[in-house]
């Protein structure tokens, strides 16, 4: 079933190693059918230079596994929760980049200091709220989900401007319309993070946010990418 989104995901998978997104097994890309509320997800664990796309899970809204001979991404339980709560969002990637690893362990959003920003992400990218030892111990993956809901709730931030997050202790997801514009979305992600990481030294700290950037009129004319609801 879902061949096709099987194939279009295996190849968003084959994406992160490509470009130089993931260490080993680390990391995942889904893709949802909302027609069929399935999507179909990266199998946990498994060396991507020996994945196919035969071996991509796909799995309910439930979070249960329809179809599949191995088991599903470690972190199927966040994107469930993600695709439910996000309505719009077609694709979704998780890595563990390590500029982006780096402000999601310092705890420090990812500012929008430039248009390569700011052409894909309109504000700040957020660390999320962090997890409770009771949320860490009882359902890690799930929680993470929840977490990253809240945190965008109680932030106000749109996902649909602002396509991606930086869970803390633990790295970014990003997501999409398609699991290619998730893609895309993991790896500017990790060129701003480490161009803010460069800037935010060789000023110490002391830079300045350009207002302009956070126009919606700027946005609207440049934030072509971060809008995932463009399905092509
Ligand atoms: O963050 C983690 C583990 O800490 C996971 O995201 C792994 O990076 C990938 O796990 P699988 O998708 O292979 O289960």
């Amino acid at each position: 079933m879902l061949e096709s989104l099987k194939k279009k995901v295996y190849e968003a998978n084959m994406q992160l190693p490509k470009l130089g997104l993931v260490t080993f097994t680390w990391g995942n890309v889904s893709g949802i059918d909302r027609d069929k509320g399935l999507f179909v997800i990266k199998p946990s664990g498994v060396e991507y230079d020996k994945l196919t796309p035969d071996d991509m899970v796909v799995v309910n809204l439930k979070g249960e596994v329809v179809e599949g001979k191995l088991n599903p991404s470690s972190d199927t339980p966040t994107h469930t929760v993600l695709y439910n709560k996000f309505p719009n969002i077609g694709g979704i990637v998780h890595t563990h980049s390590p500029w982006a690893v780096s402000f999601a362990e310092a705890g420090i959003d990812l500012p929008a200091l430039g248009t390569t920003h700011a052409d894909t992400f309109y504000g700040k990218v957020p660390v999320s709220n962090a997890l409770t030892e009771e949320e860490i111990k009882t359902a890690y993956e799930k929680n993470t989900g929840d977490v990253i809901v809240r945190t965008f709730r109680e932030r106000n931030i749109d996902p649909e401007a602002v396509p991606g997050v930086l869970v803390r202790q633990h790295g970014p997801f990003t997501w999409g319309a398609t699991p290619d514009k998730a893609v895309y979305n993991a790896k500017v992600l990790e060129v701003v993070a480490e161009m803010d990481y460069h800037a935010l030294q060789l000023t110490r700290d002391n830079i300045e946010v350009p207002q302009y950037l956070l126009d919606k009129h700027y946005y609207r004319k440049h934030g072509k990418n971060a809008y995932y609801g463009q399905k092509n």
